[in-house]
């Protein structure tokens, strides 16, 4: 019998895209205008198409320009090749290439898991199956969310940045309201969770100082009460001593503690400190992490995130990992439209358990990219979808759209930190704040 091989990539595009994006601050500073992404469509002889987004910044696109001479021919299915293609003409990166921002800057990591998840979509196409299939089999039919709740200036971003649009209603007047005091965030929240119907809240924190950021936390356990479980995230900005003695007063009202300190050193002597779990994002962050994270026991929880761990396979390995560990999973998120968060539900669909509802920027995003719009949230869920592949299909005048947008804004990488100087000067970036 003759061995059938391909389907094999025959294009590749890579297409950035700039998507309005509130004032939303963090520990290192301020969001710009724009978001940017990095939507990667694969087609194969047979003229199959495959997507897949990943954060954009100029270094990445270039990085991706890079690999499609070498991509180009490769059988979708043989995975295991075009990674190893891919560690041969990058070279593995190492902790340190993650940088100390709240956001992460490797390359190796995005453009597989671009690669990966484009060819899963392909692979899902020619079998007749969801890519959740592929990843062993769906666990759930709705993948559960959580309201991420920012700190902000007024102000719908975009054209609008600062500005706010006198027409807008319901969560998209919300969206572009002023979030600083403890109120403003009940108010973000309250529009939030009514608009998705999310029954867990996170707030980014790291921006005010903690007293501030604590008070907020409390007016939203006074406001939703003790079955909606509270989360707070400062971005690894608190010192030891700070992250113990806020973290001990919200002991009865958290469901986790994100990142309240730097590196896996001080998050174990803080979770040591305390009873809530820790979870994170920031210290550990890839299978390199792990031994340490191990010996140190420095969280409880990793917020995996495809993009970062290298795509939706990796971070089903990294399930055996917490099984064996006795870590957590979840799963974290950056400004995304709908082809990451339709990666996102299919993964979160595999994963064995999900105890903790995902993270996700989505509702702050108001563009899409796809077919049928933005993707709908039920009770904070979102359905895992039956079609073949990813379940999501590319509206090219939308992506051309957003393209123009990216060229049009003027931005070619994230930088909260220049961002946060246009309104604050004298704004210096802290590894360690309080
Ligand atoms: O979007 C943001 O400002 C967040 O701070 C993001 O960059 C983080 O990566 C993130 O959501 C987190 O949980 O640390
Ligand atoms: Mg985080």
């Amino acid at each position: 019998m003759k061995k059938k091989t391909g389907p094999r990539i025959k294009e590749m595009h890579i297409t950035p895209i700039a998507v309005t994006d509130p004032p939303l601050l963090n520990a290192a500073g301020l969001h710009a205008p724009y978001a940017l992404r990095t939507i990667v469509e694969l087609i194969t002889d047979d003229g199959i198409s495959g997507l897949s987004e990943i954060p954009g910044t100029s270094a990445i696109d270039a990085a991706l320009y890079e690999a499609r001479p070498l991509l180009i021919g490769k059988d979708i299915f043989q995975l295991n090749e075009i990674r190893q293609i891919l560690v041969s003409h990058f070279g593995t990166e190492s902790m340190a290439n993650r940088g100390a921002t709240p956001w992460d800057q490797r390359k190796l990591v995005h453009i597989f898991s671009a690669v990966e998840v484009a060819c899963l979509d392909i692979m899902g196409k020619v079998v007749g199956r969801p890519v959740v299939d592929l990843l062993g089999g769906k666990m759930r039919d709705f993948v559960p969310f959580s309201a991420y709740l920012f700190y902000k200036y007024e102000g719908a971003g975009g054209e609008l940045a600062f500005d706010t649009d006198p027409n807008a209603s319901g969560w998209a007047a919300a969206r572009q309201a002023s979030g600083l005091t403890p109120d403003e965030i009940v108010t973000q929240a309250k529009a939030m969770c009514q608009e998705f119907g999310f029954q867990s809240i996170k707030l980014k924190g790291g921006v005010f100082e903690p007293r501030q950021e604590v008070d907020a936390i409390f007016a939203l356990r006074e406001a939703f009460g003790p079955d909606v479980p509270l989360r707070i995230d400062p971005n690894a900005l608190w010192e030891v001593g700070t992250a113990i003695k806020y973290g001990k007063e919200m002991e009865s009202v958290l469901e986790y503690l994100e990142d309240p300190v730097r590196g896996q050193v001080n998050m174990a002597q803080v979770r040591k400190a305390l009873k809530t779990p820790l979870a994170t994002n920031m210290c550990t962050t890839s299978f390199e992490d792990i031994p340490h994270s191990i010996a140190l026991g420095s969280e409880d929880i990793i917020l995996s995130d495809h993009h970062f761990w290298g795509g939706l396979r990796a971070s089903m390995n990294l399930v055996s990992v917490c099984e064996t560990f006795g870590r957590g999973l979840s799963m974290h998120s950056n400004s995304h439209v709908g082809i990451s968060l339709a990666a996102m539900v299919h993964l979160g669909a595999a994963l064995p358990t999900l105890p903790y509802a995902l993270d996700t920027h989505y509702p702050w995003q108001s563009e899409e990219v796809l077919v049928g719009g933005r993707i709908k949230f039920e009770n904070g869920a979102v359905e895992v979808p039956k079609e073949p592949g990813l379940g999501v299909e590319l509206d090219r005048e939308a992506l051309a759209r957003l393209h123009k947008n990216y060229i049009s804004c003027g931005l070619t990488q994230r930088d909260d930190l220049v961002e946060m100087r246009k309104v604050v000067p004298d704004w210096e970036f802290k590894l360690v704040r309080w």
